[in-house]
């Protein structure tokens, strides 16, 4: 890759409730796809620094008129589950899994329909702006390396699981504790020796408590630990679930303190979900390091509760955001952001049972976490999540206006017609001020994949 310029109107997280713009910026991305300056144009010597680099050959991208922004961080997707997304939203969490959820992952013992469905599934996470994605994928060791080779095929920076489930499952979809133990620890073997690629990373991923006999579990705790590497799973979703969690373990005191005890709560586990966590689990989650990953569209869906995401942020936990496709039936984080805003909106309506009135989080606190927020839940605050020096160039060049700079057609029977093929998804009023400010806002509420034009990973254009 030849070193690059961006030039365009950026935007990004620096610090919770904090997004910065800069209304015309150049971003300096070197040969390794790492960004080595940002120069505010408005700033005297800019022009020649820029004319500089451009005498030394280096390529410069224009998208003035157009946002630069983060690619968002989904901390929490099951990639299997795409080919049903949107539909079967019709039951809580415990029979959702029984009848939508094991019928389906079990295809996936075939390796060509699992091509077939991981290629469909990552393209669409990257056209929707996903630079980064923590999936699960299915119990199948073969199944899950087809996931990797489709992602690395594609572009996309991510975080792979197979998933390990040896109880309280079908037949079909159960392995021996013996062969969960054995491929677990080949898969992480395999993505973190065998493959050496920076933009993948295995993660330990017992699918959750009732799923993994404690045996299997506590050999996780020590392939997680043996290899460096992350551990995903799902945490205190459902009041069934929990209290199903309490019948198997009645020896352990909270559903965190199992994962705890065969260690599998570090500094690089997240769960998602994290509804019904007590103090007393928060504190461990703090304490230990651990994130939360909110799954707002999930949690509605399944009606498995509402998350009360300023609190883990006041208490000092981690939080990132997940689209948890399929029990979220959007691939988009700007949907998983939008159902933030409304998750918040609910904890702060009234109080809570300790008489607790929650301030909602900001439009600016929910993109900090669906970037920022996503980065350091995965470990990834040195590498991706905004604009700073030093970091790769993951990235999303937004068009407010896609329909604009397209021929108008010759209509239908002389008629000019609306063509949703081209036209976005929003209107901007430069009469009433609305520039690129309120385009950033109007896109993080309407905007949607005719918005993305264009999509970078570690400076490689990807969509
Ligand atoms: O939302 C969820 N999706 C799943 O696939 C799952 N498995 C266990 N717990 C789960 N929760
Ligand atoms: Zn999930």
């Amino acid at each position: 890759m030849s070193a690059c310029v961006y030039r365009g109107t950026m935007v990004h997280s620096v610090a919770i409730g904090k997004v910065k713009m800069l209304t015309d910026a150049a971003i300096v991305v070197n040969e390794d796809g790492v960004i080595s300056a940002v120069h505010d144009m408005k700033d005297d010597g800019a022009e020649e620094t820029m004319a500089d680099l451009m005498a030394q050959g280096v390529e410069v991208a224009d998208f003035r008129g157009k946002l630069i922004m983060p690619g968002f961080i989904d901390g929490h997707a099951h990639a299997p589950q795409y080919v049903y997304r949107g539909t079967g939203m019709d039951l809580p969490l415990l029979q959702w899994l029984e009848t939508h959820t094991f019928p389906v992952e079990a295809r996936f013992a075939d390796p060509s329909f699992a091509r077939k469905a991981y290629q469909k599934c990552v393209r669409r996470h990257l056209t929707c702006g996903t630079t980064t994605c923590s999936y699960f994928a299915s119990l199948h060791l073969e199944g899950t390396k087809v996931l990797v080779d489709v992602i690395r095929g594609l572009g996309q920076r991510a975080y792979v699981g197979k998933v390990s489930m040896d109880r309280n499952s079908p037949d079909y979809l159960r392995e021996t504790t013996e062969d969960a133990m054995r491929d677990a620890e080949e898969f992480i073997k395999f993505g973190s020796e065998e493959l050496d690629d920076p933009l993948i990373t295995p993660v330990v991923t017992p699918r959750f408590v009732p799923s993994c006999t404690s045996e299997l579990m506590a050999h996780l705790g020590e392939v997680s630990r043996k290899y460096g590497v992350p551990v995903q799973s799902h945490l205190s979703e459902s009041p069934a679930e929990i209290a199903w969690v309490k019948e198997l373990h009645p020896e352990i005191e909270t559903y965190t303190g199992v994962y705890k005890h065969y260690g599998l709560m570090h500094e690089r586990s997240y769960f998602a979900h994290c509804i019904h966590c007590s103090e007393e689990e928060r504190v461990m989650m703090r304490d230990t390091k651990a994130a939360v990953i909110h799954c707002p569209s999930s949690n509605f869906n399944l009606m498995s509760g509402v998350a009360n995401v300023r609190r883990y942020l006041n208490e000092g936990v981690k939080v990132g955001l997940g689209t948890d496709v399929a029990g979220g039936y959007s691939a988009s984080m700007l949907d998983c952001i939008r159902q933030t805003m409304i998750a918040t909106n609910v904890c702060g309506m009234k109080p809570d049972e300790d008489g607790v009135t929650w301030k909602p989080l900001s439009y600016q606190e929910a993109f900090h976490l669906a970037t920022v927020g996503g980065a350091e839940a995965l470990g990834l605050q040195k590498v991706v999540g905004n604009f700073v020096p030093g970091k790769q160039f993951d990235a999303l060049v937004v068009n407010p206006s896609p329909g604009e700079d397209t021929e108008a057609d010759g209509g239908i029977g002389g008629r000019q017609v609306p063509n949703t093929a081209i036209d976005g998804p929003f209107d901007l009023f430069p009469e009433l001020g609305q520039g690129m400010q309120t385009a950033f806002e109007k896109f993080i509420f309407m905007g949607d994949d005719r918005n993305i034009e264009r999509v970078y990973v570690a400076g490689n254009r990807v969509v």
